[in-house]
């Protein structure tokens, strides 16, 4: 059997109904995409052909909907690309994927320098600000952000605005601990300027929103003003005791990938240098 990174580990899948990565390339070869999605796997595929590369061995996977197409093209490298590598998850679905795709799973206390990293995003704007957290991972997903040397984005046209809050209307995503989350929201509402800040409810479950970490997320949407230069706003939110993490990504990432309707990809660049990857032919 293949050689494996010492202290990875590999455990069986738990999620009923996970597929398999050979099942996941079956699908992506037989079943037509709508738009949107090959939007965001011709974004996953164009960065993990940029930026993952043989000698890059601990690899950060984010989260959402577009990193499955991140790891199915990590695993389309190969078992001899792969067998050495360690993968770091940012969330439960992360951690389910890295396993269904039988990559080995290692995590940020053992690897706490990670080669390259690569994340969705709600939003990214011009200077590569991003708001992260529509899936309530944005606390691990920015300790993998930040302990990365490479940090890299992958989303479809949608995402790509000149200022955050453009497409995206729940606002940013902020973690907090359960039992300081009313005074949180009130000094949202009364204090930063974010009057329509809520606590997200959950969908198939009475109560709020749980994040892996056993906290509740606020989502707090903020004017134009806040939004154009979001550092200050990002700093401020953390600075509200009871506030774990806010999905604010200032200056953290070197690339977003865009992938658009018509097949091309947009790359902007942390420099503001932005680039068109034409179709192929
Ligand atoms: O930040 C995130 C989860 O916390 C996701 O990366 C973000 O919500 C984008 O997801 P998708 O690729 O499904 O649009």
């Amino acid at each position: 059997m293949a050689a494996r990174a010492p202290s990875a580990t590999r455990i069986q899948p738990v999620v009923v109904g996970s597929k398999n990565a050979t099942e996941t390339v079956v699908d992506t070869i037989l079943k037509p995409l709508s738009t949107i999605e090959a939007a965001k796997r011709l974004a996953a595929y164009t960065a993990v052909d940029r930026h993952v590369k043989p000698e890059h061995i601990i690899i950060g996977i984010g989260s959402g909907s577009t990193v499955p197409y991140v790891v199915e093209r990590i695993v389309q490298q190969g078992r001899e690309a792969n067998k050495d590598r360690v993968f770091i998850p940012t969330g439960f679905q992360s951690k389910e994927l890295i396993v269904s795709s039988n990559l080995n799973l290692g995590d940020v206390d053992q690897y706490p320098t990670i080669d390259v990293t690569l994340d969705g995003a709600d939003e990214v704007d011009r200077d590569l600000n991003c708001i992260k957290g529509g899936g309530a991972c944005h606390l691990r997903e920015k300790v993998l952000a930040e302990a990365a040397q490479t940090f890299i984005l992958v989303a479809d046209y949608r995402k790509n605005v000149e200022y955050l809050g453009t497409n995206f209307k729940p606002g940013v995503p902020i973690e907090v601990v359960p039992f300081a989350y009313a005074k949180v929201l009130q000094n949202l509402h009364h204090i930063l300027g974010s009057p329509k800040a809520t606590l997200r409810m959950a969908v198939a479950k009475a109560g709020p929103v749980v994040s892996d970490n056993g906290n509740f997320i606020i989502d707090a949407p903020f004017e134009r003003e806040h939004m154009e230069q979001p550092y200050e706003i990002m700093a401020r939110i953390k600075m509200l005791t009871g506030v774990v993490e806010v999905g604010l990504f200032c200056h953290m990432a070197q690339a977003a990938y865009f992938g658009n309707e018509d097949g091309s990809v947009t790359v902007k660049y942390h420099d503001g240098k932005v680039e068109t990857v034409a179709p192929p032919a």
